[in-house]
């Protein structure tokens, strides 16, 4: 009989083998990637009796049209009470209508910590010369910045109100025919993360944990995020972790905390790949950080990610990529983002070995080149199949 997952006093989540996971199934290519990951997920859950009682919660498009509602409370009441969901993409329009839901369902259940872990998969078609040396775990503060879409449209009475206090109080001249946005970067927002990327390179034996930001620019929200961060390596973790100042490079046996500017990381990340590992940083500069990485190791279709609170024990799965709307309903992008975020969570719930299973499938149908049209486009010799065919031939060699 279907379960709820529940967390114990202790942290530690208790997963029946037959737990009730919500999903959204997502907008755009949503219809596509979500019925193929379920069918690997589902196929390697019952290698090993388990079975995943998933249940469909409404939002975005599907949900406008069902409830009139983009959001549905019952969604979110059910996010909460069952911890642990997984989630297709959803649209956000440009420049006005409604603010982003994959935002809000961020916020709404502080899932603090956007993890996106980027490394390569033998096989993979990569547009560097070693994308081996690309194995690095994006933690993205996930409920702050200026993404956190605290903002006023140009001409608006609000926007002309805080322009002009901004003006009478402290003297700011911004032009009139501004936008504006606020960007909020707190010490609580800013440690729990670093912490959180910290316990994580001490679980998974990691080397470093390097501290992204903009810093020299902005200096009390990017700067303070840095101070901060070597802050608690110093008042929490100086048993484990030693910030780059404080060892002078030279961390011994212990994980080094060094830090980045965001600019000069992207060049790096791309030239010196391994030097860096766990990388901690903002909310907009994980954003970006997370696409560009994913080019290196094959591309947006096999970019897993999770929103997560360690706290609560809340995590809602997803793909690093958006809806791809002109893709569509034609079975044809890579469902490896979603599948791979799937196993994310698998190996959260402590099913190790499906989603190891998962992965070495994945893998085998890679390196027999039945591959979708994101990888045939860079491979030579590949067989290019559809979406729910990659799914399939991934099953057939579970
Ligand atoms: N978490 C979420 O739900 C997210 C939602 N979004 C939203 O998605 C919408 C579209 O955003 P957009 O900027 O176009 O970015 P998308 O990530 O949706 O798509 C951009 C391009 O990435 C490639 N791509 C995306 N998904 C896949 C896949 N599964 N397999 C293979 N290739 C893939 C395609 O490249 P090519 O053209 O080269 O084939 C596609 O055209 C926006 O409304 C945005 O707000 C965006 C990001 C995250
Ligand atoms: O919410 C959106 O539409 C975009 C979100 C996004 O790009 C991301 O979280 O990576
Ligand atoms: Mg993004």
């Amino acid at each position: 009989m279907a379960e709820k997952i529940t967390m114990s006093p202790d942290g530690t989540l208790n997963v029946p083998n037959d737990p009730i996971i919500p999903f959204i199934e997502g907008d755009g290519i949503g219809v596509d990637i979500w019925p193929a990951a379920r069918l690997v997920m589902d196929a390697a859950a019952k290698k090993y009796g388990k079975n995943v009682a998933w249940k469909e919660v409404l939002a975005g498009e599907k949900a406008f049209k069902e409830t009139g509602s983009w959001l549905p409370e019952e969604t979110v009441s059910d996010f909460r009470d069952l911890l642990i969901g997984i989630k297709g993409p959803l649209t956000t329009p440009i420049g006005g209508g409604i603010r982003s839901l994959n935002v809000a369902l961020r916020q709404i259940l502080d899932l603090y910590v956007c993890l996106r872990p980027v490394r390569w998969f033998q096989g993979v078609p990569s547009p560097v010369l070693h994308p081996e040396k690309v194995d690095m775990v994006i933690f993205r503060e996930n409920t702050e910045d200026v993404y956190a879409g605290y903002e006023f449209e140009e001409g608006s009475e609000n926007a002309k109100k805080l322009l002009e206090f901004l003006r009478e109080e402290f003297g700011w001249d911004i032009r009139r025919d501004s936008g504006v946005g606020v960007k909020p970067v707190s010490e609580t927002g800013s440690k729990r993360l670093v912490r959180a990327a910290v316990e994580y390179a001490k679980a998974r034996n990691r080397k470093s944990v390097t501290l992204v930001h903009k810093g020299n620019i902005m200096k009390y929200t990017e700067g303070a995020f840095r101070n901060w961060g070597y802050e608690v390596v110093r008042d929490e973790f100086s048993n484990i972790a030693v910030g780059w100042d404080d060892c002078g490079g030279d961390p011994g046996d212990k994980i080094l905390v060094k830090d980045a500017i965001a600019d000069i990381t992207l060049q790096q990340v791309l030239t010196r790949p391994d030097e860096f590992d766990v990388i901690a940083t903002l909310n907009l500069n994980g954003d970006y950080l997370s696409d560009a990485l994913a080019a290196q190791v094959g591309g947006i279709g096999i970019a897993p990610g999770g929103n997560i609170n360690y706290v609560t024990g809340h995590g809602i799965f997803e793909a690093t990529h958006g809806t791809a709307p002109k893709y569509a309903g034609q079975d044809k992008v890579n469902p490896g983002s979603v599948l791979l975020s799937g196993v994310m969570m698998f190996e959260h719930l402590g099913w190790q070995e499906a989603a190891d299973d998962i992965v070495k499938a994945l893998e085998a149908t890679i390196g027999d080149k039945i591959v979708t049209y994101d990888f045939a486009r860079l491979m030579k010799g590949a067989t290019e199949v559809k979406c729910s065919e990659f799914a399939s031939a991934i099953v057939d060699r579970l």
